[in-house]
């Protein structure tokens, strides 16, 4: 049997049984199932998200790290015909409950997306407005909300005399931090970034790197990323999955160094996806 073949055999994906001694869970996941409309993008999956931890989602195209990824902030619920089913649970809290208040959790769990999504207002705005949404605030106190994301996303020094400047007018690489400067403006408890570096160069990216190694110390982290180097700095923790199963999750130099499955290091080492 050729390689290609052997690896798209029917997988029988271990699970993630053993939650004890991983230290604080933020966000459990728990027989989770995603469907498409009649299509089942996600089968069964047991994960647990460690506090002021990161944890990478690798896979090939198509294996459903995306979809995992916006399951956590309920991203799907602007889309008819999508569904969970299963558990999710922040700080023990369902947040698949139909009655949950889908603005509050996405205050709490905030998303950074592949590209730089700036709003076309001025940076100064860009960070105010997601404030404004939650917050009533004097204009002293904004200002220094403002500055203060600006500083944790690496950005201030930078934009400090030019607030009022469109935001569009920045570089890639500023426009993906200002983005990550208005998400963290909200205070949020979970940071989901979704391939945060894929539309920009080395330098840039090496920036979103070390800046998600800093925020990690008060957010729990999950990043989608089909660059297994990235993976491999940025996480603690990596989740490998493959056609809607989570092959293997474990430590990152674990995952990176010896794998217990074979599909796994098939995939690390280029041997597919
Ligand atoms: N809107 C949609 N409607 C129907 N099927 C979808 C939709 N979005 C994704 N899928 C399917 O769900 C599966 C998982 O897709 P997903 O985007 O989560 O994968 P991924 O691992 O993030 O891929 P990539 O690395 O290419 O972004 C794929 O088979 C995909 O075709």
């Amino acid at each position: 049997m050729s390689q290609s073949a052997a690896v798209l055999q029917k997988i029988d994906a271990p699970q993630v049984n053993d939650w004890t001694n991983l230290g604080s869970i933020k966000l459990s996941i728990r027989n989770l199932n995603f469907y498409y409309g009649t299509t089942k993008a996600l089968k069964n999956i047991n994960l647990p998200l460690l506090t002021n931890k990161v944890t990478a989602f690798i896979g090939p195209s198509g294996c459903g790290k995306s979809t995992l990824l916006r399951i956590l902030n309920r991203m799907y619920d602007l889309y008819p015909g999508q569904r969970a089913e299963g558990e999710v649970l922040l700080d023990g809290q369902s947040i698949l409950d139909p009655k949950l208040d889908i603005n509050l959790l996405r205050a709490r769990v905030g998303m950074v997306f592949q590209k730089p999504t700036p709003f076309p207002m001025t940076i100064y705005d860009n960070i105010a407005f997601g404030i404004k949404l939650y917050e009533k605030i004097p204009k002293s106190e904004l200002d220094g909300r403002i500055e203060t994301a600006l500083r944790s996303a690496a950005l201030w020094d930078e934009v400090k005399n030019k607030l009022n400047a469109s935001g569009l007018s920045l570089s890639g690489g500023q426009q993906q931090r200002l983005c990550i400067a208005r998400t963290v403006a909200i205070r949020p408890e979970v940071i989901l970034f979704d391939e945060p570096c894929s539309a920009l160069d080395p330098i840039s990216t090496a920036k979103i790197e070390e800046l998600i190694d800093e925020l990690k110390s008060r957010y729990t982290i999950a990043i989608v990323t089909h660059n297994m180097q990235q993976a491999a700095r940025c996480s603690d923790r990596t989740a490998f999955m493959y056609l809607g199963d989570l092959i293997e999750f474990d430590e990152t130099s674990k995952i990176f160094m010896s794998p217990s499955q074979k599909q796994t290091q098939d995939y690390i080492t280029g041997r597919f996806g």
